[in-house]
């Protein structure tokens, strides 16, 4: 009995990550829309694309301080010759102009004023001697303009109709600006994914206890909490259970229904207690793949159990957090609408030797630099899986493919940015 169920943990068929990915993606869906108000649809994603629904600006605005003039009449206009002009009103922003401008008519207008029909530029303070002449206020001005200078045009920064964000785009700074110019007071955003984050292992002990002998303390779970919140999704936070198949099961069961992807750490290598790779093999789970060619984390594993996605990442800090980028940001991503790429990849200068030789493909944690003008990314420190100091200061991931020999300092590489 033990034998086969030994054997049987041995015997894995190893696929590349963007398989992996695949897999992962192809399981997942993006979640349903509710609505908020607008500042509190910071850092959520559209549920829906915005489409103008007017163009902007909604009026032809004054760009400065000054006078909104005929260019027609002020084509003699010269430094020695001003043309002198009547003023009809003043446009402060937020006044709509009573009167359009004829011949020989200009209007006062401040910046954002709403430039009056007729008008077709703006001259700027600065350039004009402003007089009274019998009573009527007049202007005088000593340079020729040209059509259009000083005015925005209506839509010239938006028309109408036009598909100003996608859905599933986060909302940032600028998203805010736009969604607030468009009207939308209230905004439909994804749900927030339910990520249950659950921590395997009988040597773990709470944050808070003492340290005892052979336990250390559940560091992957406020650790995957943290990126599950980077992520714009909500942890919910299920603790640990000691590596027995029974009681781990139970509790992954019982997650699922209140849950969008249920994420374990622990538990799925070839040990006696590895407890996951027993609940990943009962007859109610679709096993997706259990084996990746990678470091770390080759024995990161999914499955599904109904529709719900767990994605048991390996116990070892490194490769739990490298696991997270790889495997858990592609279906948070899929759940938030989002598309695109996950991660911004980029080239850059090796910042250390790399001397290793290397059958996997390796994901490094490493920091990255500008120096005299390049891109240098440095690992923060050994890549060992089992080590957690290396997440801190990681800000990408360096991919370094099999090698036969390492690589010098400066070699180009291929990383990821985890940053958000
Ligand atoms: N004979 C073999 N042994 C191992 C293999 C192998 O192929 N053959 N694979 C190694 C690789 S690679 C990895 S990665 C790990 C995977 O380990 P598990 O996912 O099974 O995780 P555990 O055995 O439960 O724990 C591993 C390590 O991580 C620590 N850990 C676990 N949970 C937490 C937590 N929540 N917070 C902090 N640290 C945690 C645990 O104490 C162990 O030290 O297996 C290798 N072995
Ligand atoms: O796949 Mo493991 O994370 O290298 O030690
Ligand atoms: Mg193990």
């Amino acid at each position: 009995m033990q034998q086969t169920e030994s054997s049987e943990r041995f015997r894995r068929k190893a696929i590349q990550p963007e398989e992996a990915q695949q897999a992962i993606v192809n399981s997942v869906r993006a979640l349903g829309a509710e609505t908020v108000g607008l500042y509190e649809a910071w850092d959520r994603h559209l549920a829906e694309a915005l489409i103008a629904p007017h163009p902007f600006p909604p009026f032809r605005r004054s760009g400065m301080d000054g006078y909104a003039v005929r260019t027609a009449d002020l084509l003699q206009a010269a430094p020695g010759s001003p043309v002198e002009l009547t003023v009809l009103e003043c446009l402060p922003g937020g006044k709509a102009p009573k009167h359009s401008l004829g011949p020989g008519q200009a209007s006062r207008i401040m910046t954002g004023g709403m430039v009056p029909e007729g008008a077709d530029a703006v001259v700027m303070l600065e350039m004009v001697a402003a007089e009274e002449r019998d009573d009527l206020p007049c202007v005088r001005i000593g340079k020729a303009v040209a059509p259009g200078v000083n005015i925005s045009e209506i839509g010239s920064e938006i028309r109408e109709g036009e598909r100003l964000l996608p859905a599933g785009r986060r909302i940032g700074a600028g998203e805010s600006a736009v969604l607030a110019a468009c009207g939308c007071a209230r905004v439909a955003v994804t749900r927030r994914p339910r990520v249950a984050i659950l921590s395997t292992g009988s040597e773990l002990l709470e944050v808070d206890e003492p340290l005892a002998p052979a336990k250390i303390r559940n560091s992957n779970a406020p650790m995957l909490a943290a990126l599950v919140r980077e992520l714009g999704a909500e942890p919910i936070l299920l603790g640990k259970v000691p590596d027995d198949a029974e009681a781990a099961g139970r509790l992954v069961r019982g997650a699922l229904s209140d849950c969008d992807l249920l994420l374990t750490s622990g538990g799925v290598s070839v040990g006696d207690f590895d407890v996951m790779v027993d609940i990943l093999a009962q007859p109610d789970a679709k096993l997706l793949f259990n084996k990746i060619a990678m470091r770390p984390g080759s024995p990161t594993s999914a499955a599904l159990f109904g529709e719900k996605l767990v994605l048991a990442l390996s116990g070892n800090p490194g490769a739990c957090f490298v696991g997270f980028h790889l495997f858990a940001v592609p279906a948070l991503h899929r759940m938030l609408g989002m598309d695109g790429p996950t991660h911004l990849e980029f080239t850059a200068c090796l910042g250390e030797d790399f001397p290793k030789v290397n059958a996997y493909r390796r994901y490094i944690r490493a920091s990255t630099a500008i120096r005299d003008g390049q891109v240098w990314v440095t690992p923060t420190g050994d890549d060992k899986s089992s080590l957690m100091t290396t997440i801190v200061g990681a800000d990408c991931l360096i991919e370094i493919p099999p090698l036969k020999e390492g690589l010098k300092r400066g070699h180009p590489v291929k990383a990821w940015n985890i940053r958000r």
